[in-house]
């Protein structure tokens, strides 16, 4: 899949990307989220800048996810504006360059906008396999009375495989966005 998301040009990366976008904008999950993360496309992965900029346009607020430097394999969410000032991070990918008491809590998201490698119509992901996504959100899993954030995977469609295998620490998405298909997963009760 990766080696798959590599290979497609950067003009159909960005036309996939951007349609993906134009169907995001439409659904109520988007519309009604105001603290939305997101993330800078890496290694090919859908493209979410031109989101970044229509949602602080619409007054929306944006984060992307930092490597946590306290806990193993956690991402913590740094306030970001197109333009603003950026540092990479371990793997080569830019993070805000801001302070530990500028970032935000996870529960008090609204919407996660997830980078994965595959996914099945049921939710499952299947990320980079550092389990930061899953630890993350472990919480969502363990205290049914948790809604927030709503989890909405990003992928093109070709990202899609039959069934995924899933693990207990797996945190199910709620959804899967693509550039054709919006992959609505039954609601966490
Ligand atoms: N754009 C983006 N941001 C993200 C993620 C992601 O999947 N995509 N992550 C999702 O968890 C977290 C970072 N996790 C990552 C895990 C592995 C690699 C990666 O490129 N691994 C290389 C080896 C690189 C190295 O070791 O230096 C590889 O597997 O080839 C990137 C991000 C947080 N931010
Ligand atoms: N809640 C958790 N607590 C402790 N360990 C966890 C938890 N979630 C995941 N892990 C560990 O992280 C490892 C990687 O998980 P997994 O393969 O599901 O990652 P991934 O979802 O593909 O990665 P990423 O979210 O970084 O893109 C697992 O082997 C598991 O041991």
């Amino acid at each position: 899949m990766r080696r798959q998301r590599r290979a497609l040009s950067e003009q159909e990366r960005q036309r996939r990307s951007n349609a993906l976008v134009m169907q995001l904008l439409r659904t109520p999950l988007f519309r009604r989220s105001r603290h939305i993360a997101l993330y800078i496309s890496n290694d090919g992965e859908v493209d979410l800048h031109a989101l970044a900029e229509r949602a602080c346009r619409m007054g929306k607020r944006c984060y992307l996810p930092v490597l946590s430097p306290l806990f193993h394999n956690r991402l913590w969410f740094a306030p970001y504006r197109p333009g603003c000032r950026m540092t990479p991070n371990r793997f080569g990918i830019p993070e805000p360059d801001v302070a530990c008491s500028a970032m935000r809590r996870v529960w008090s998201l609204d919407l996660v906008l997830a980078p994965l490698v595959a996914f099945d119509a049921m939710g499952n992901r299947l990320g980079m396999g550092g389990g930061f996504y899953d630890r993350t959100f472990a919480y969502l899993n363990q205290r049914h009375r948790w809604h927030k954030p709503r989890i909405l995977g990003t992928a093109f469609e070709f990202q899609r495989v039959g069934e995924l295998p899933c693990e207990s620490w797996d945190v199910p998405m709620n959804g899967i966005i693509t550039e054709t298909q919006f992959y609505e997963t039954e609601e966490r009760s």
